[in-house]
């Protein structure tokens, strides 16, 4: 599984602790930045990470921002991202096995780094159910054209 991760400065120092655990996890990452603390704009990275999931360089992405929610807005603006703002671990397994989320946000300002680590393996370690699912998911990318 290839993944790239990305913040912008309300999300850095998330980043920087999840990095830390997939690391300890022996979990490969790309970093697409912010990779300092300064102040920066959420829809650069935002569009950097979605677009190289949607073009299959990774399989999926970790986004954070302040909430989550700016990050997650702009991802989704790009053709097959499907971001998925979860905040908790149930959100985290549905986000999965029914949306197929490619990418998930979390807002750095809104979760502690344990809840943030529990949500991040299970969305790496849950799969898609297919199904029906499938076929609401196609109707989302039909949507997306
Ligand atoms: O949805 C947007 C994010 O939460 C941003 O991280 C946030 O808006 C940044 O705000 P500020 O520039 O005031 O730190």
């Amino acid at each position: 599984m290839k993944l790239v991760i990305g913040a912008d400065h309300g999300g850095f120092d998330l980043k920087e602790n999840i990095k830390e655990y997939l690391k300890e996890q022996q979990i490969a990452f790309t970093d697409y930045g912010t990779l300092t603390p300064e102040r920066c704009d959420y829809p650069v990275v935002a569009k950097k990470v979605a677009e190289a999931v949607a073009d299959g360089t990774f399989d999926c992405g970790i986004l954070i921002c302040g909430t989550g929610i700016g990050i997650g807005i702009a991802a989704n603006k790009v053709h097959g991202i499907r971001a998925a703002l979860c905040h908790d671990m149930f959100s985290a397994e549905y986000s999965r096995r029914h949306n197929d989320a490619n990418i998930l946000t979390m807002g750095g300002r809104v979760i502690g780094p344990g809840l943030a680590r529990e949500i991040v393996r299970i969305f790496l370690n849950t799969g898609f159910d297919g199904g029906r699912h499938a076929e609401r998911v196609a109707m989302i990318t039909k949507m997306d054209k």
